[in-house]
């Protein structure tokens, strides 16, 4: 008798469509893992590169769809979008909200936070670990467009290592830094002073 096949693959992928932006033409891909749901958004053959821009960028509903400027996350996002739909490339939209600990414990802590402590010690007494990414969506998009080499857009040390964690070379790391105000001064610091951020 033939052996049952037990794995299932562990994304399922829908097929590549159009998305024409406010920046310029891009065309889009979900990947989907669980019940979560990554996107790449790309330009046309932008894998043709010898080393396309990529920006992996980790979803902020607050900061990304509302406008919130107690992060980076918006400016960050658009000037990627701008960017890579000038010179061609990819953005990995990775829904890992609050830095994997969900919409509703990322407005817990920053309801701790309203009252004096910061990111780092918010999500601690809550209970969760400062950052809790995973990253097996960026292997699997890396691996669909059969990438090798890339620019990386990021300030984060540790999405470098994620990147040559699957053998993919940085051949640049491209600075995305946003002007502080007075509501996001303390969260850029923390990422500065305690969590390794390039800023
Ligand atoms: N738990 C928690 N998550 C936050 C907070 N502020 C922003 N985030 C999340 O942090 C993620 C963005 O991570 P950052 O550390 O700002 O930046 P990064 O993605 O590691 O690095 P860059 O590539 O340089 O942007 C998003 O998922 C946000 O929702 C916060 O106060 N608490
Ligand atoms: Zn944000």
């Amino acid at each position: 008798m033939a052996l049952m096949k037990t794995t299932t693959p562990l994304f399922e992928k829908s097929s590549i469509a159009n998305l024409p932006s406010k920046y310029g033409h891009f065309k889009i891909r979900v990947y989907k893992e669980g019940i979560q749901e990554h996107l790449a958004i790309f330009t046309e053959n932008f894998e043709l590169q010898e080393s396309p821009l990529v920006r992996i960028h980790s979803e902020c509903l607050t900061g990304d769809t509302f406008g919130s400027i107690k992060c980076d996350c918006n400016n960050q996002l658009h000037k990627a979008l701008k960017l890579i739909a000038q010179e061609g490339g990819l953005i990995i939209y990775h829904r890992q909200e609050g830095r994997n600990i969900g919409l509703l414990n990322k407005i817990n802590a920053y309801c701790l936070q309203d009252q004096g402590r910061n990111t780092i010690e918010a999500n601690v007494e809550l209970g969760f670990a400062p950052d809790q990414r995973t990253y097996d969506v960026v292997g699997e998009v890396f691996k669909d467009f059969n990438l090798t080499k890339i620019r990386l857009l990021t300030n984060n040390p540790a999405k470098v290592n994620v990147v040559e964690g699957f053998n993919v070379e940085i051949t640049e790391r491209v600075p995305v830094i946003i002007d502080p105000n007075p509501h996001n001064e303390g969260y850029l610091r923390v990422k500065k002073e305690q969590m390794g951020h390039d800023l």
